[in-house]
């Protein structure tokens, strides 16, 4: 079995006089900044005036430009939407890097792909917490942690490791535990994992379970709590025990159904499917394919994003929700509108 880190076999020492800039402060980046500041870590934020900033100063944390951050810092997690990271890279992080700083990611894509060359003398290193940054911050302040793997791509210091675990001892990673990976097998599986399972698998299978029942003429309200709202209940069982648990809590006749009729949902058909996903990954198909939507302004995103917004089954599960206290106010989306007025 791999080697895996925990809190207390974590020397964070190496961190403890040297600055790091957290630079974004989106769903990774305030989780970042906040939890390596409440570990007693020196942190400054690095980001452009607008919504952000004013979000880093309400919270007390000291913000700079992403140049002022990078020339005042000696660590330098680039917590920008990966899109964004090569211009604001070029433009404000490399000229302000010196030799010896370390510069690191919480995914590897840009640097995997060739579209972030940094200089030759400072260490590279990958933090990539296996979870959404809001739930790095949340569970953090429960005194738990979400899963981190590290990566060291460079490391002319001789420090990358040393630096790079105290960093996910000081997000929390260390209190569930730290795994070591490369810049490819974390860049290669993280796309693979949202693409085919976490977030383009199960939204699909949510929406066919929901249309498939709704098409058959049952109330969509019906349709939404069963192959919506229900799954979170479900997926807790597995987070917490496996499939066992899961399969061990839900009625016997629910797992004979599980065992006969999973597999002619997904089977053989979706796994050569999720094959092709992962060859697209590996050969640079998808992120050629996602550099150039962006280049175009993103419109296949927008209008996807647009039509999903408004499907049937967010606008029954926005009035459903409304009725149900313990769930509303706990989407992270709510709370940045409340916030923002
Ligand atoms: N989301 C997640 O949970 C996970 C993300 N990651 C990785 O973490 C990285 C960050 O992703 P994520 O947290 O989702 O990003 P977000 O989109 O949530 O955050 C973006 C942040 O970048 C700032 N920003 C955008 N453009 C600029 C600019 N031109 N100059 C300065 N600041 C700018 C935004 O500020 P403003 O308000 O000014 O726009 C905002 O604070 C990515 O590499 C991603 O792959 C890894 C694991 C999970
Ligand atoms: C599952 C999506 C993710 O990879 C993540 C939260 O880990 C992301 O890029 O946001
Ligand atoms: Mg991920
Ligand atoms: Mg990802």
């Amino acid at each position: 079995m791999t080697t895996v880190y925990y809190h207390n076999d974590i020397n964070a020492e190496v961190l403890q006089n040297k600055k790091v800039a957290v630079i974004g402060y989106g769903s990774q980046g305030h989780a970042h900044a906040l939890n390596l500041k409440e570990s007693g870590f020196d942190v400054v934020v690095g980001l452009r005036k607008g919504k952000s900033w004013d979000k880093a100063e309400q919270d007390g944390v000291e913000v700079k430009t992403v140049a002022e951050a990078t020339k005042a810092a000696d660590v330098i997690m680039v917590l920008l939407p990966d899109e964004y990271q090569p211009q604001i890279f070029e433009e404000h992080i490399k000229p302000n890097l010196e030799a010896g700083n370390a510069l690191a990611f919480a995914h590897g894509f840009n640097v995997h792909f060739n579209q972030v060359v940094p200089p030759s003398d400072v260490d590279v290193f990958l933090v990539a917490p296996k979870g959404p940054g809001h739930l790095v911050r949340r569970t953090f302040e429960e005194g738990a942690g979400v899963p981190a793997l590290i990566g060291i791509e460079q490391d002319p210091s001789g420090q990358a490791k040393e630096v790079a675990l105290a960093y996910a001892k000081g997000i929390g990673g260390g209190r569930a535990g730290v795994l070591e990976t490369t810049f490819q097998e974390e860049t290669e599986t993280d796309l693979f994992g949202e693409q085919a399972v976490l977030c383009g698998g199960l939204s699909n299978l949510v929406k066919a379970g929901f249309e498939t029942l709704t098409e058959a003429g049952y109330q969509p309200e019906v349709a939404y709590f069963e192959c919506l709202h229900e799954l979170k209940l479900i997926v807790d069982l597995m987070y917490e025990g496996g499939l066992e648990n899961m399969r061990y809590s839900v009625s016997d006749t629910a797992q004979w159904g599980d065992f006969v009729s999973g597999p002619r949902v997904v089977n053989d058909e979706t796994k050569a499917r999720m094959k092709e996903v992962l060859e697209d990954i590996q050969t640079g198909k998808f992120a050629k394919g996602w550099i150039l939507e962006n280049q175009a302004n993103r419109p296949e995103f927008e209008a996807i994003n647009n039509r999903e917004s408004n499907s049937q089954i967010e606008e029954v599960g926005r009035e459903l929700r409304k009725l149900m206290p313990f769930v509303k106010g706990k989407s992270e989306k709510e709370k940045e509108v409340v916030n923002n007025g």
